[in-house]
């Protein structure tokens, strides 16, 4: 059995009941094999099998007080997974799925995420499986101050800076800021996502979903094409699924589906991204409200964004999401590109269906690092105190997609595996954690 074999039958072995954790690990630990056999150095350090075990895990209750007065306890994550190439980062998932496998999935991904971005972060994510919706602000108020009245022990900013991710919108985060402050008494960069007036950063709520086009648009450009007249469905209606939709219909393409958890809009004129930005952001309603106030539009229940015919697939909304009928019914279409801004949408056999049909495929962790990478950009912010404009914060956003497109491509042609971007993107993102880790001596 090869290293690599070996360490995927170790993490599945410990780690049985977290399927979503042994995905990840196993997609990312197979696309190095190639890397692997070229640095037989790497399996005498121990690396891999120290690469999937986090750093530290930190599980803790979070009681606090609803609105009739009764006592809810939730139960809270961070996973510190690894920090050889800078402090801790990832978001935080309010989701009642939430569970330690998830999180484990998510700070793993997030590691090679984030070295792709080539800024000077380490991989970490936590969260909670308390569920906002329905919640009124008091109350997530109230649950946000009793997270961080754990969290804030273990994270500061050059420690540890967590951001948003499922249900964690600028509300929470901002609810968590300040009771960091208070009970800290340090105004510091602790958390991105953070409120303009006070430090945050301009265009990083736009970031995941622009990043994301901006990815496929260089990869369009490199082919002579563009998003121009292009049909794009998306899965989700939050903020990556919001802002993915508005940059390709500000690039000319027509977006035709949104989706949430309980169904999916078509509409064949376009998706209204004022109308979807009320519904969404300002109401924080169902699509059924979206469908209800626009001409032309199908409103359907449960799932099925995916049967709708298009060019380019954006699903944006969770994990697992796309599965093997889907991509037939893609492959079947003729959509010609699939790219993740949800982290692991795409189920494994899902994945290995589309790049056998000649589907062009992008892996979340190279294309929705966007988000992280200006969040990046909002620490620099504030360690230097100061703001950049929109337009600063954008154009560097677009030349970081632009360079990590350039960095999987060249990835995968090195080894010999043009347009495989899973493992352009796996290979890319580890070698700088490898050189990193082996620098810095067995720890
Ligand atoms: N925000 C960011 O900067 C980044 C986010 N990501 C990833 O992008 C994805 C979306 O995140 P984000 O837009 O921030 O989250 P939001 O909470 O803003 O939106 C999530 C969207 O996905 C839908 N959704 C969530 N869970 C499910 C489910 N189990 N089944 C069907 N639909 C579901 C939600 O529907 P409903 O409204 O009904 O809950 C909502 O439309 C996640 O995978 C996240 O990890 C990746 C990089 C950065
Ligand atoms: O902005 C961040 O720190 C994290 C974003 C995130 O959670 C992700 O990339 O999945």
């Amino acid at each position: 059995m090869s290293y690599v074999d070996n360490v995927i039958e170790q993490v599945k072995a410990k780690n049985a009941e977290q399927p979503e954790f042994i995905q990840a690990v196993t997609e990312v630990l197979q696309s190095l094999e190639p890397v692997i056999e070229a640095h037989p150095e790497y399996e005498q350090a121990a690396l891999l099998e120290r690469i999937v075990e986090p750093e530290r895990v930190i599980m803790f209750r979070v009681p606090w007080v609803d609105d009739n007065g009764k006592i809810q306890v939730n139960r809270g994550f961070r996973v510190q997974f690894n920090s050889a190439i800078g402090p801790y980062k990832g978001g935080l998932r309010l989701h009642p799925s939430v569970n330690l496998g998830i999180i484990k999935f998510l700070g793993f991904e997030q590691i090679f995420k984030n070295s792709l971005t080539t800024l000077p972060m380490g991989g970490g994510k936590g969260g909670c499986d308390f569920d906002p919706k329905g919640k009124s602000d008091m109350e997530v108020m109230r649950f946000c101050q009793a997270f961080m009245t754990e969290l804030f022990r273990h994270i500061g900013a050059d420690t540890d800076v967590p951001a948003g991710d499922i249900g964690t919108g600028a509300r929470e985060i901002g609810y968590m800021f300040g009771q960091y402050k208070k009970i800290k008494n340090v105004f510091e960069g602790v958390l991105t996502g953070k409120g303009l007036s006070f430090g945050g950063s301009l265009a990083r709520t736009e970031a995941t979903g622009y990043g994301l086009v901006y990815l496929v648009e260089e990869y369009l450009k490199c082919n002579g094409d563009s998003f121009d007249g292009k049909t794009v469905c998306i899965s989700g209606s939050g903020n990556v699924a919001i802002y993915a939709t508005q940059k390709a219909q500000q690039l000319g393409a027509k977006v035709v589906t949104v989706s949430d958890s309980t169904g999916w809009v078509y509409d064949p004129a376009g998706i209204d991204v004022a109308l979807l930005k009320q519904v969404k952001e300002v109401e924080r309603g169902r699509l059924t409200e979206y469908a209800a106030r626009r001409e032309g539009v199908e409103y359907h229940e449960g799932r099925g964004v995916w049967v709708t015919p298009c060019d380019i697939a954006l699903p944006c909304a969770t994990q697992n999401e796309v599965h093997m009928e889907d991509v037939e019914n893609l492959v079947k279409n003729g959509c010609k590109i699939l790219a993740e801004g949800a982290n692991m949408p795409t189920t494994l056999e899902a994945t290995e269906y589309v790049q056998e049909h000649g589907i062009v495929f992008f892996p979340g962790k190279a294309a929705n690092a966007g988000g992280v990478a200006t969040s990046g950009l909002e620490m620099s912010q504030n360690s230097e105190r100061l703001s950049w404009t929109f337009e600063e914060v954008d154009a560097k956003l677009k030349g970081i997609m632009v360079s990590i497109f350039h960095a999987i491509d060249d990835a995968a042609k090195r080894y010999g595996h043009e347009g495989n971007y899973v493992m352009g993107a796996n290979i890319a993102g580890f070698e700088k954690v490898a050189n990193a880790m082996m620098a810095q001596g067995i720890v």
